[in-house]
């Protein structure tokens, strides 16, 4: 029987293991993440990633190339308890936070859409800045890819909203700025956003069947955000039948990334003008052919001068719209006077 010993983990980690009396691999078969984030008194996410390695080096092959995994049973109680344990990612907003059921979840896939300006892109650099915050701190610690179809990203901006997030952290937890550790800087912020600028949709798509091997290279990645995720269908592609197909195997993948990697998947996306019952209302580019794409939706929209967002589609929580803005530090509560004319 194949000992802890041999896991491919961290010194500390098999001596807290064997301390807490896991000593073979089969022990921790039948083992929540929550329970055993407790019995080594580890971070959550530490015990998710032990986990993961405990069951990729726990294959037994069964016959001539069958490969079976050795898993335990999951009861609903363990899974509702991980998922209150799991954090989730700040958009900046707590009023945004609110309606996403605090912040973005991990595990999911999340589609926010939105008219061009509305501040889809201002939202995606804020959440690969925000799930950096250290854990201590409140945040998950991790890093972030940005797929960027439209060419819409700014490194300049990313490091202004790096900056405020920063020193609005430390400073919501009364510390001074001379206690702010050296790596966290911009900098350091900065680069650990994985950027890949895709021009079209075979990029894409290639992409895309790549990231599971560079998620394997990078655990430590907590979210990857595409933006937007229609654009080359909608420019490039003119067989339509073949683009649901395509798109309904990209957003399985996507799906299966989430769960696998325990990562927030956030696509943006563009928002379209469609005519029904008498009136023009905004619908997400590729309507009907990409609506099961996503776990959450959240459409952002114009309310005379004020952005707002409404909670569209999500399996646990009520639709809910509310106000929120893009301000010099980024994504926040709303306070802003811009002009803009009614869409919504
Ligand atoms: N430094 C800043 N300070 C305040 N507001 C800003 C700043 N930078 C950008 N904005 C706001 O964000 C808007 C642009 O938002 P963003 O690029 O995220 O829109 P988008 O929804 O991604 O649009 P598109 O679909 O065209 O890419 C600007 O029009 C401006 O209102």
């Amino acid at each position: 029987m194949m000992e802890i010993s041999s896991l491919p983990i961290s010194a500390s980690h098999r001596s807290k293991l064997l301390s807490a009396g896991y000593t073979t691999l089969s022990s921790l078969s039948a083992v929540s993440p929550l329970q055993l984030s407790r019995d080594l008194n580890v971070a959550l996410q530490e015990a998710v990633d032990i986990l993961k390695v405990s069951s990729e080096s726990c294959r037994v092959e069964v016959q001539d190339g069958d490969v079976e995994f050795c898993k335990g049973a999951q009861t609903a109680w363990d899974m509702l308890s991980e998922e209150q344990a799991l954090r989730h990612i700040s958009t900046g907003s707590g009023d945004l936070d609110s309606i996403f059921g605090g912040g973005i979840h991990c595990k999911e896939v999340t589609e926010i859409g939105g008219v061009p300006g509305i501040g889809k892109t201002q939202l995606g650099i804020q959440l690969a800045i925000n799930v950096q915050i250290p854990y201590d701190f409140g945040g998950l610690g991790g890093k972030a890819i940005y797929i960027d179809t439209e060419g819409s990203f700014m490194a300049e901006r990313a490091y202004q909203i790096a900056e405020a997030s920063i020193w609005d952290t430390f400073d919501n937890f009364g510390c001074q700025p001379k206690e702010i550790p050296e790596k966290l800087k911009p900098e350091s912020f900065l680069a650990n956003i994985f950027y890949f600028r895709i021009c079209s949709y075979t990029e894409q798509i290639a992409l895309i069947n790549y990231l599971e091997q560079f998620l394997v290279e990078h655990k430590d990645v907590k979210i990857v955000i595409i933006d937007s995720v229609t654009f080359h269908f909608r420019q490039d592609f003119d067989d339509l039948a073949i683009r649901t197909r395509v798109l309904g195997g990209m957003s399985l993948k996507l799906m299966n990334l989430a769960k696998k990697f325990s990562l927030s998947v956030v696509l943006m996306n563009q928002v379209t003008t469609k005519f029904t019952e008498g009136s023009f209302h905004l619908t997400l580019a590729l309507g009907d052919s990409w609506s099961h794409s996503c776990t959450n939706r959240v459409i952002l929209y114009w309310n005379g001068n004020d952005r707002h967002a409404y909670l569209d589609k999500s399996p646990y929580l009520r639709p809910a719209s509310v106000h929120f803005s893009v301000t010099g530090k980024g994504i926040r509560d709303a306070t802003s006077q811009c002009k803009r004319v009614r869409m919504m």
